[in-house]
């Protein structure tokens, strides 16, 4: 394992004992940020589940700088992390997140370096990039993430979330695409991915071109998330559980169903069944199509499976 641990250790270790509703009030965690991160608090509240948490509650968790690159540190490491097969990302605090550092704005963004137009161009788009990044990261890592929003997620937020695979909300959860409200167009994600989660375009176009608040219920029927829970300490023991029932699924089975499903949301049907069939020439061979396979005919649950780490 290469994240360094805190409470985290103590509480991975206790976690596949502990009850679901004691793992979730572990999982709240007032500790601060998880070494070495300044922004993440990350923790192991049960086997194979690694959660994420945005930390900087004095701030209502604003983007900093330090948020922007540790994200991508994080979800690089879990990417490549054999003993993680879920990810849950989860705010700590009064709200999940106010969106961009308004504060860090004023430096490179504002005031972007170079001798002229092109060269200050080329650095901006270069800055814009490395930005897209903190959440391409997530859309990439070949593990499912679930995200738990609980009150504001705004701006940044709205890319953050739209970057995962599964989207749960608190009856007190507000969505905003605040970009214009700043006076930009949203950069990094959320223009490209919203119209892809939600249904109607005519709905997108409102968010974004009025930045008017969506709250939880209009969040669930447009497909902005799939389901409301009364309160946070509702969401997160349902998000653990949604985890759980994840991670004790066949891991090839799991990736492949994240990484085919992402590529024809992309592509034609046509082209994603030609993707498919190349993945599964090599992914049928796996161990774990037999022994799921067996446990189904002895009518026996996934979770009474052991897959190897992948
Ligand atoms: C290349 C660009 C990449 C990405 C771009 C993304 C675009 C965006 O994210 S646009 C969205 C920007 N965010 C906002 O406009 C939200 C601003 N904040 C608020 O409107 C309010 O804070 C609130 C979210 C409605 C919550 O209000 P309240 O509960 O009253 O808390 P506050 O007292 O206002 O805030 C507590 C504390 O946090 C500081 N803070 C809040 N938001 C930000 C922020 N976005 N950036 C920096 N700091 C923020 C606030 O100043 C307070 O700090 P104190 O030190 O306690 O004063």
């Amino acid at each position: 394992m290469l994240f360094v641990f805190t409470h985290a250790s103590v509480f991975s270790d206790r976690a596949l004992w502990m009850p679901a509703h004691s793992a979730v009030r572990a999982m709240s965690s007032s500790a601060g940020p998880t070494s070495p991160y300044t922004t993440l608090a990350i923790s192991h509240p049960a086997e194979n589940i690694t959660h994420v948490e945005l930390h900087r509650p004095e701030k209502i968790n604003a983007m900093n700088k330090a948020f922007w690159r540790e994200m991508v540190e994080c979800f690089n490491e879990i990417s490549s992390d054999p003993d993680c097969r879920v990810v849950l990302v989860s705010a700590a605090g009064k709200i999940f997140t106010a969106g961009v550092d308004l504060m860090d704005l004023s430096g490179e963004i504002l005031q972007p370096k170079g001798d002229d137009v092109a060269r200050i161009s080329w650095n901006l788009r270069q800055i814009i990039v490395k930005f897209q990044e903190t959440f391409s990261v997530i859309e990439k890592c070949p593990k499912p993430v679930v995200v738990a929003v609980h009150g504001a997620c705004i701006g940044g937020g709205v890319d953050l979330i739209t970057a995962c695979d599964i989207r749960l909300c608190s009856q007190d959860a507000w969505f905003q695409v605040k970009e214009v409200d700043i006076g930009l167009a949203a950069d990094v994600g959320t223009l490209q991915r919203l119209p892809k989660v939600i249904g109607s375009r005519s709905l997108v176009n409102e968010l974004a071109l009025t930045a008017r608040k969506m709250f939880a219920d209009e969040a669930k029927s447009c497909g902005l998330v799939s389901r409301v829970f009364p309160d946070k300490e509702a969401m997160m023991a349902a998000a653990l559980e949604l985890a759980a029932e994840i991670a004790a699924r066949s891991p090839v089975a799991v990736q492949g169903t994240k990484a085919n499903l992402i590529y024809s949301r992309d592509h034609s049907v046509d082209e994603g069944l030609n993707y498919m069939a190349t993945w599964n020439m090599s992914m049928l061979q796996t161990q774990d199509l037999i022994k799921s396979a067996q446990a189904a005919m002895e009518k026996k649950s996934p979770k009474a499976v052991t897959f190897s780490k992948l």
